[in-house]
C-alpha cells in the first residue's frame, strides 16, 4: 500500500462525493460557532426555509463580544448584547447546545471544545473562525471557514473543499531554559514568513513537539495560520489519550477502547511524502518576542531588530511597521517600556499558561507602570487557576483575574489597549490597531509577558528564572 500522511488518512475518511476537478465533498463531524460568524448564517437559513442538520453535532459559545468583568451585568454595548442575544435565540431555536455568559462550560471556542473532550483524534472540525486550527493539535482535520460556509455546514453538515498541499515542519532536540511552544511557534513563522504556509496544511512532527503537553501542542497549531497554512496538526499520542480520558464528552467504556484502537492507527506512515518539509534545531530557538505588526517579524529576544534587507515585504512594509511601532532598525527588544501586558486568547489562555505566568510573578510584584489583563481561556480554566493557588500568587503580586472571553486578543469587547500604547501580549495577532485603534502589540509567551508585567519592560524571562 502507498505510504499516506495523517492528514490523507483523516481527509480520505470524510470525502462524501469526489467531483472530477472540483472541490471534494467533505462530512464535518464537529461545527462549532460564536456569535460574530454565525448569524447571518442563521439568517440564511431562515431565508430559505431550512433548518439546522444536525444539532448535535453543533456547538455554541459566546467569546468574542463578551465583557471580561462583571459578567453577571447586561452586556452594556448594544452590538454586542445583539450579536450574543442572536446566537442563544437561534441556538434554542434549533436546539444547539449553547454556553453563554455565566453557563460554567462558557469560554474561547477554541478552549472550550477540547476542555469538553468535544475535539477528538480523526475528526473534522470547523468553525467559522480562523484559529479553529487549534484543534489540529489533537490529530483532527480542523479549519476555518466563511459565514456562507457556515450557513452550509448547518444546513447540510457538509463542505466543498479543494486539497491543501502537505508540508512537514520538524524540530527536533530539546528546548531552552524559558522556551515554550509559543516560541516555538513564533520562531517557525519568523522562518517561514506569513505567507510561507500559504495553500498548506501543516503537520507538526520531531521529539519537540512529542514532549510536548496538549496545551503547548495547541498553541503551536493555534499559530498555523499566522503563517498562511489551512490549518496544523500533530498525530495523536499518548499525551493526547490521557488528555482526553473522562473529559466529559469523550466517548467512555467500549466505545473508549474503539475509540482508541483507531486512534492509535493516526499516524504518518514511515515513506509518506509532503510536497514541502522544513527542518529546525531546537537549540536554535530563544525565548522570542515581536517587533512589527505581523506575526512573523519576531526575534529572539536577545537580538536586535534586523535590517530592512532581511524581513519580508521589503523596505516599504518595515519603514512603515517599525514606524508604527515607534521602534528603529537594528534597536534591542530588552528595556524597551510596556504599558500593558494581556495573557489570555485562545493561543495562551490554558493552565499551563498561566502556570507559567506565576513561575516567574511568583514573590514580586506587579510593575506601577504595567496594566495587566489576566484572561483565562474558560470557566473552567479560572476554576484550575483559583484551586491550583495561582489566584493568591496573582492578587499577592497586586494582579487581578479577570473573566473569560477573547479579551484584547482583538478588543471586540470591553478591552482595548490605547492609542500608541505597548502591550506585551500572549495572543497571536500583532496587526495595526489589532488591541484597539492605535494600540502596538509585542506576541510573546507567557514568561515573556510575565517577566515584562513586573519589571514594567522587555525583559528576557530567563534571567528571572
Ligand atoms: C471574529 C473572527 C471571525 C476572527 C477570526 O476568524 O479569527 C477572530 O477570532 C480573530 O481572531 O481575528
Ligand atoms: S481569542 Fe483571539 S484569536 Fe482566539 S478566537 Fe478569540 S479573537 Fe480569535
Amino acid at each position: 500500500m502507498q505510504p499516506t500522511t495523517l492528514f490523507d488518512k483523516v481527509w480520505d475518511a470524510h470525502v462524501v462525493r469526489k467531483i472530477e476537478d472540483g472541490p471534494d465533498v467533505f462530512f464535518i463531524d464537529r461545527h462549532f460557532i460564536h456569535e460574530v460568524t454565525s448569524p447571518v448564517a442563521f439568517l440564511g437559513l431562515e431565508t430559505r426555509g431550512i433548518g439546522v442538520m444536525f444539532s448535535n453535532r453543533t456547538f455554541a459559545t459566546a467569546d468574542h463580544n463578551t465583557p471580561t468583568i462583571n459578567q453577571h451585568l447586561p452586556v452594556a454595548d448594544p452590538l454586542s448584547a445583539n450579536q450574543l442575544k442572536a446566537l442563544e435565540t437561534n441556538s434554542a431555536k434549533y436546539g444547539i447546545s449553547h454556553w453563554g455568559l455565566n453557563n460554567p462550560k462558557n469560554g474561547i471556542v477554541h478552549v472550550v471544545g477540547p476542555e469538553n473532550g468535544i475535539t477528538l483524534p480523526g475528526m473534522t472540525i470547523v468553525c467559522g473562525d480562523s484559529h479553529t486550527s487549534t484543534h489540529g493539535a489533537f490529530g483532527a482535520i480542523a479549519f476555518g471557514i466563511g459565514t456562507s460556509e457556515v450557513e452550509m455546514v448547518l444546513s447540510s453538515q457538509c463542505i466543498m473543499q479543494p486539497k491543501p498541499k502537505k508540508m512537514r515542519v520538524n524540530v527536533n532536540g530539546p528546548l531552552g531554559k524559558g522556551v515554550t511552544p509559543k516560541d516555538v511557534t513564533l520562531y517557525i513563522i519568523s522562518k517561514l514568513t506569513t505567507a510561507g504556509a500559504t495553500g498548506y496544511f501543516v503537520e507538526y512532527a520531531g521529539d519537540v513537539f512529542e514532549n510536548m503537553s496538549m496545551e503547548g501542542r495547541m498553541t503551536v497549531c493555534n499559530m498555523s495560520i499566522e503563517m498562511g497554512a489551512r490549518g496544523g496538526m500533530i498525530a495523536p499520542d499518548q499525551t493526547t489519550f490521557n488528555y482526553l480520558e473522562g473529559r466529559e464528552q469523550t466517548p467512555k467504556g467500549e466505545a473508549w477502547d474503539k475509540a482508541l484502537a483507531y486512534w492509535k492507527t493516526l499516524k504518518t506512515d514511515a515513506d509518506a511524502v509532503f510536497d514541502k518539509e522544513y527542518t529546525f534545531d531546537a537549540a536554535d530557538i530563544e525565548p522570542m518576542i515581536t517587533y512589527g505588526t505581523n506575526p512573523g517579524m519576531g526575534i529572539g529576544i536577545s537580538k536586535n531588530i534586523p535590517t530592512a534587507e532581511s524581513v519580508e515585504g521589503g523596505k516599504a512594509t518595515y519603514d512603515k511597521s517599525l514606524n508604527y511601532m515607534g521602534f528603529g532598525e537594528q534597536e534591542s527588544m530588552l528595556g524597551k517600556k510596556v504599558d500593558y501586558v494581556f495573557i489570555g486568547s485562545c493561543t495562551n489562555g490554558r493552565i499551563e499558561d498561566f502556570r507559567a505566568f506565576a513561575s516567574i510573578v511568583k514573590g514580586r510584584k506587579k510593575a506601577d507602570n504595567v496594566t495587566a489583563w489576566i484572561v483565562p481561556g474558560s470557566h473552567i480554566v479560572e476554576a484550575q487557576i483559583r484551586e491550583e493557588g495561582i489566584y493568591d500568587i496573582l492578587t499577592d503580586a497586586g494582579f487581578q483575574l479577570r473573566q473569560p472571553g477573547c479579551s484584547a486578543c482583538l478588543a471586540m469587547n470591553d478591552d482595548k489597549i490605547p492609542a500608541g500604547k505597548y502591550a506585551v501580549s500572549t495572543s497571536n495577532r500583532n496587526f495595526e490597531g489589532r488591541q484597539g485603534p492605535g494600540s502596538r502589540t509585542l506576541l510573546a509567551s507567557p514568561l515573556v509577558a510575565a517577566a515584562a508585567a513586573v519589571t514594567g519592560v522587555v525583559t528576557d524571562p530567563r534571567t528571572l528564572l
